[in-house]
């Protein structure tokens, strides 16, 4: 079976074609072929389908082999592979996601990296839809105790559900133990992606991010526009604002309701798994 491996800011992912969706790949054989040691080593599988919607499709897997309705990096990663290989002819086309349609333009070609625009569409505060067992319009400023310790969050659902985490100093924040708190917690019932955040003016955000069913990562696309979207509502930033990860930045921008977030791809190796 061969593979293609690529990263958006260093979160990394093995794309498989599946163009007759014939590959029932089960979460075990998912994990393994992510797996650092024992496999490819990425944080997430994406299969490319043919779509009856959209040009393409696209159907993704964290790296413990659950399923994700989108990722913001793996998208530009999939953009660019089905225009580099020749499945779609335009720049500008639309990517069939479990989230729905979602629409990409390939901007430019920048050394190694291609530079990919995509509409993450709009962001859902509704907490029955991220889905959160709260009832409340929105879910900005909810408070948890961790070990006593009181957090005070927001979620969104931007595709994928998201709560962020105002701190004072990322680097020495326990954001393993309350990520996977979190992300564990019994308010999500489906669990949650985990973004911590420090603010450094207007039009800049630093970020890392504990992802479900992943861990730590180097970027989250959906967690980018998550932040963005939340110290938007909040009136703490302007549109643009650069979000600031371990693996590099992503620029997101609203337009209107809907926000778009432009970033890198690049493609690493190919090969054959056996
Ligand atoms: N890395 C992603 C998000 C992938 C899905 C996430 N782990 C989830 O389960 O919701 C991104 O770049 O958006």
């Amino acid at each position: 079976m061969k593979f293609t491996k690529m990263h958006g800011l260093g979160n990394d992912f093995v794309l498989i074609e599946d163009r007759e969706e014939k590959l029932n790949l089960t979460p075990k054989q998912i994990s393994h072929i992510c797996h650092r040691h024992l496999g490819v080593g990425a944080d997430g599988l994406i299969l490319i389908q043919p779509s009856n919607k959209c040009a393409v499709k696209m159907v993704f897997y964290n790296q413990d082999g659950s399923r994700a309705a989108m990722c913001g990096n793996g998208v530009r990663c999939f953009a660019k592979y089905v225009y580099d290989h020749g499945i779609v002819q335009e720049t500008c086309f639309s990517i069939e996601t479990r989230a729905g349609k979602t629409n990409v333009k390939i901007i430019e070609q920048k050394n190694a990296d291609t530079i990919v625009q995509v509409n993450m569409g709009k962001v859902d505060y509704n907490p029955s839809n991220i889905p959160m067992n709260i009832d409340k319009k929105d879910a900005l400023d909810e408070v948890v105790y961790i070990n006593n310790q009181e957090i005070v969050f927001s979620s969104v659902l931007v595709g994928v559900p998201h709560s962020i985490i105002e701190v004072d100093h990322l680097e020495t924040y326990p954001v393993e133990r309350i990520g996977r708190t979190l992300e564990n917690h019994p308010l999500f019932p489906e669990k949650t992606n985990v973004n911590f955040i420090e603010i450094v003016n207007r039009k800049e955000v630093r970020g890392v991010t504990w992802e479900r069913g992943v861990g730590l990562t180097l970027a989250c696309g959906t967690g980018a526009c998550a932040i963005a979207a939340v110290l938007k509502e909040k009136r703490r930033i302007d549109s643009p604002v650069r979000v600031h990860l371990p693996g590099g930045t992503l620029e997101i921008n609203f337009a209107g309701e809907h926000i778009l977030m432009t970033g890198p791809a690049e493609e690493v190796f190919t090969g054959n798994l056996s």
